[in-house]
């Protein structure tokens, strides 16, 4: 049997890259960038006041309380460099252009205006409350590096750099198959029947990373409706499809032989992992990639944390992802030649230390400890004094 690292490193070669598109600003949020965004222009722009105030030519001197100025006019902002020529002082607004020549801005609760004549309350510094061009980027500098997804504070910057239209990844299109006949959607259940959780999850999961998703699929356990949905969504043009169930050892675990006879070509079928051991990777030499995660609800958890996730990362070109390294706060039992991924919980100690505990009463079929926790903890064979922690949800990773 392959070992975790074995079988992530096959898949990972598997994953082709999905190339960029160009899209708006205003429908960019959650894309990753596809390519590094060189600012256009410096910020801010122009020198500007900091305060409302009287920007002030002070030119060699100091500025010591008592010193007066005459007053000239009003600067405001959206006003040009309107230069106020010969004068040695003008009324400003927050942000407005300093103007030519402009030395020093000082806030209107330290001046005494009198008429046209405004004198100082205190000893002020030249030079004080003007936010220099380029102060918070220089024209020609890396604004934001590829890979790195738009958040709101990324849409922030672009906006002030004034980019309405930018290069992003690819979405990749995934497709998700849920089989077992015993599924149904929400609603009163027939004796026998659960209700289809994974499905939801998956479709969750795909959301907050940003795919474009294809139509879901709930399919009875029969070769011939699983065949129906692999070929559909082959059609659709998927880059991924996720199944789940039927890739065990019973009479209805289907999936492997269903894919075999479509054509697609076995990656691997069982992992030394616990839980999910008989996970499934498949290629479609002329398509998608196909994972074949095991049904119970924590193995499909684990699936698409530890296998369909890096494909995700690998298909829009980043690097792979680096867990934190936490202590432990007691040894736990693990089952030695298997890599273990256990639900936990990473919080500050007393001494405000992070220290992750693996959540009891964990098992495959239990998806109340998997809301109860907040974070993947990871270790090979045994637990011991630190583990590997890795946030829940991809997508909120570096
Ligand atoms: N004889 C063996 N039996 C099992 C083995 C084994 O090696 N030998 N492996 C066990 C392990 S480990 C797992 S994990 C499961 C995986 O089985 P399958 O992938 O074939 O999944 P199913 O049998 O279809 O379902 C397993 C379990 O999960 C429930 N399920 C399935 N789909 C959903 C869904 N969409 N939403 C919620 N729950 C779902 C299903 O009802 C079953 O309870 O096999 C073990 N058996
Ligand atoms: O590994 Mo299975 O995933 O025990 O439930």
């Amino acid at each position: 049997m392959l070992t975790y690292a074995e079988a992530l490193a096959t898949l990972v070669r598997e994953a082709h890259p999905l190339g960029t598109e160009r899209v708006g600003l205003s429908v960019s949020a959650g894309r990753l960038l596809g390519a590094d965004i060189t600012s256009p222009l410096s910020l801010p722009s122009f020198d500007n006041a900091a305060m409302d105030g009287f920007a002030i030519r002070s030119g060699e001197g100091d500025l010591p309380a008592g010193t007066r100025f005459t007053v000239a006019g009003m600067q405001a902002a959206g006003d040009d460099t309107a230069a106020w020529p010969g004068s040695d002082a003008c009324e400003i607004a927050t942000g407005a252009r300093v103007p030519d020549g402009f030395d020093t801005v000082v806030p209107v609760e330290r001046c005494e205006r009198n008429g046209d004549s405004v004198q100082l309350m205190q000893d002020e510094k030249r030079g004080q409350n003007i936010r220099r061009t380029g102060g918070d980027i220089a024209a020609g500098a890396v604004a934001l590096r590829a890979g790195r997804r738009i958040d709101a504070a990324a849409i922030m910057l672009l906006a002030a750099l004034g980019i309405d239209e930018l290069t992003v990844v690819r979405r990749p299109r995934v497709a998700i198959i849920n089989t077992g006949s015993e599924l149904h959607a929400s609603g009163p259940l027939p004796d026998g029947g659960i209700h289809d959780s994974n499905g939801p999850f998956l479709e969750a999961m795909m959301a907050s990373w940003g795919v474009e998703a294809l139509p879901r699929r709930r399919v009875r356990d029969t070769g011939d409706a699983f065949h129906h949905a692999v070929a559909d969504a082959r059609a659709a043009g998927a880059d991924l499809i996720l199944t789940t169930g039927a890739v065990s050892a019973g009479r209805f675990d289907f999936v492997p032989s269903a894919l075999e006879a479509m054509g697609a070509r076995e990656l691997f079928h069982k992992v030394a992992i616990r839980p999910g051991k008989p996970i499934l990777a498949a290629r479609f030499d002329d398509g998608p990639l196909v994972l074949g995660l095991p049904g119970n609800p924590i193995a499909v958890a684990v699936g698409h944390r530890f296998f369909v996730a890096p494909v995700l990362r690998a298909m829009a070109g980043l690097p792979p992802e680096q867990p934190q390294r936490v202590r432990l706060d007691e040894a736990y039992e693990a089952r030695p030649g298997l890599q273990h991924f256990a639900l936990g919980r990473v919080a500050p100690d007393a001494e405000g230390r992070q220290v992750a505990c693996v959540q009891r009463n964990q098992a495959a079929y239990r998806i109340v400890p998997f809301t109860q926790a907040n974070a993947w903890l990871a270790a090979d064979s045994a637990f011991g004094d630190v583990v590997d922690a890795w946030p829940l949800d991809p997508a909120a990773a570096p």
